[in-house]
């Protein structure tokens, strides 16, 4: 007999679609040769989907921050948040407010797209500070396998004449090192970690 589909796994089966779709989209903009990405990546066992509620302000005094500063280190991220808004991110040194707007899906570049591309399609640095509501969000990573080696792609470097700009590394290596930074209460500070260790 059959199991009914739970609405999370129609959910994370939903999503999986779509980070095939934009996948593909992102393969044409980055001007890869056709199904480029989808072949690279093509082992779905480490995408990531999560709930997290951060408390209101006046629940934890003192502590602005619910997310502290980070870049994404999947390949693309998408994010469903609630009306509360808190979600900001880093340009040109100003943090600005992804305010939230109803039905819209937040999608973020993660590192593993920003190595590939050479530092041409960035991942954004992103927070989320608490507001006077507690607040719900749903994230859904899209990942690559661990034994994958990522470095900047040809079309981004030899090809154009362009110098890499990150030495390549196995995914979970960086995976080991990103998680470690990620702890909470807040990582030691010799675990700080970004991308920029491969940084050349
Ligand atoms: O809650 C959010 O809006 C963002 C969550 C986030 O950035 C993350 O989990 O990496
Ligand atoms: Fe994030």
């Amino acid at each position: 007999m059959s199991r009914p589909v739970s609405a999370m796994e129609e959910c994370y089966a939903k999503l999986t679609e779509l980070g095939l779709l934009i996948q593909d989209i992102l393969n044409d903009c980055m001007g890869l040769p056709p199904g480029f990405l989808k072949e690279y990546n093509s082992d779905r066992g480490l995408d990531v989907m999560v709930a997290l509620r951060y408390f209101s302000s006046s629940s934890r005094e003192g502590e602005e921050i619910g997310l502290s500063e980070h870049e994404d280190g999947s390949c693309v991220s998408f994010v469903f948040q609630d009306g509360v808004g808190g979600l900001e991110v880093l340009k040109d040194g100003q943090w600005i407010a992804a305010e939230p707007a109803d039905g819209s899906i937040v999608v973020n570049i993660g590192d593993v797209l920003r190595v590939l591309s050479n530092n041409t399609f960035r991942s954004a640095t992103h927070r989320v500070v608490r507001k006077a509501a507690h607040r719900h969000s749903f994230g859904f990573f899209w990942s690559i396998h661990g034994d994958k080696w990522v470095e900047p792609l040809t079309e981004f470097t030899a090809k154009i004449g362009d110098a890499p700009q990150y030495r390549g590394f196995k995914y979970n290596e960086y995976m080991q090192r990103f998680m470690k930074s990620r702890t909470d209460p807040q990582a030691r500070p010799e675990d700080a970690f970004s991308v920029s260790h491969y940084a050349i």
